[in-house]
């Protein structure tokens, strides 16, 4: 049902190629024929780290989407365990400083696409979703995990503080008490904490009843005039949206300060080589 790459994802433009990069598909966009419903399907193994280039591609994804109408949007891992491992924390380490600057400016566009689009969007959470992989489900409309992975924001665990714009959407997502409580411990949630606390929408059994589960959700719109639809989402969201279009250079210095902190960067490889050890 589902044919794969109908919707093409473009390759890199070419300001990304300046940088050397070559351009590997870290997106796979398959539309359902009959239901007009689009499957997006990170596959940046292993851990579908968010790069430059997955976000590149992402966001276009997501835009070309728009443009072609499509019904819904299910946003999901090709990893059988990771949804999204959130930012690459190679893109932070030692970064060049073009790049790193095209990094952050970047992913606050495919935010912005992905909460703004008018189209219904779920996240299908098959694998574990900490920091920027939350950002993603939580900027969906619903989201529908498998048992046993983890998702939350756990940048202040990682001695870091997670941008406005995160913490607004956790904040309209869990409230403000819970957000607060997660954000401030930089708790991760279980899976059956995260349905608890309002933070996922339903459990699924396999990737296959996940996408069946979303399928019906974005059903449910088919009686509903797409345009009414939109405004009210906007009317929810547009708010948080605009406060980052006008912020968006502010935010960016924010960000590269951090990120150029030295003690940011002692902090950076102490964090890799944990991450290395935890397999050892
Ligand atoms: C973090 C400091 C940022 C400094 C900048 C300052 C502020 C502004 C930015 C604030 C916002 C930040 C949001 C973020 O998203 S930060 C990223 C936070 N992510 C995490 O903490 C997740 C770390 N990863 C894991 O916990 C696990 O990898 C896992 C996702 C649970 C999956 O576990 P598992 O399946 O066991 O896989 P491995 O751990 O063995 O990983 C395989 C491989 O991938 C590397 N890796 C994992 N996560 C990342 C990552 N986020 N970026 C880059 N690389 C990652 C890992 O090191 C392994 O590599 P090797 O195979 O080479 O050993």
């Amino acid at each position: 049902m589902y044919s794969r790459t109908m919707l093409k994802v473009r390759t890199l433009s070419n300001n990304l190629k300046m940088y050397g990069s070559t351009s590997s598909n870290f997106v796979n966009v398959s539309v359902n024929d009959k239901s007009g419903v689009a499957i997006v399907t990170m596959q940046r193994e292993p851990v579908n780290s968010l790069n430059l280039e997955l976000i590149t591609q992402l966001k276009t994804a997501l835009s070309d989407l728009e443009r072609n109408k499509c019904r819904g949007m299910i946003l999901t891992s090709a990893s059988k365990s990771v949804f999204s491992a959130g930012l690459d924390i190679m893109e932070m380490y030692k970064p060049n400083q073009e790049r790193v600057r095209n990094f952050w400016l970047s992913l606050q566009d495919l935010w912005m696409t992905l909460y703004g689009c008018s189209y219904p969007s779920v996240a299908a959470i098959n694998g574990h979703s900490p920091a920027g992989g939350c950002l993603l489900s939580m900027s969906c409309e619903y989201r529908i995990m498998l048992p046993n992975f983890t998702i939350g924001l756990n940048e202040t665990k990682l001695g870091i503080i997670a941008p406005s714009w995160f913490v607004a959407t956790m904040k309209n997502t869990i409230g403000f008490r819970k957000a607060e409580m997660a954000l401030t411990l930089g708790f991760l949630f279980t899976t059956e904490e995260a349905l608890k606390v309002g933070l996922i929408d339903e459990v699924a059994s396999s990737k296959e009843d996940a996408i069946a589960k979303a399928d019906k959700f974005i059903g449910q719109f088919a009686k509903i005039p797409p345009q009414p639809r939109t405004i009210s989402k906007l009317m929810l969201r547009s708010k948080d949206i605009e406060t980052l279009r006008k912020t968006k250079e502010q935010d960016l210095q924010a960000f590269l300060q951090v990120v150029n902190d030295p003690k940011t960067q002692k902090g950076l490889e102490l964090y890799l080589e944990s991450l290395k050890q935890r397999k050892a």
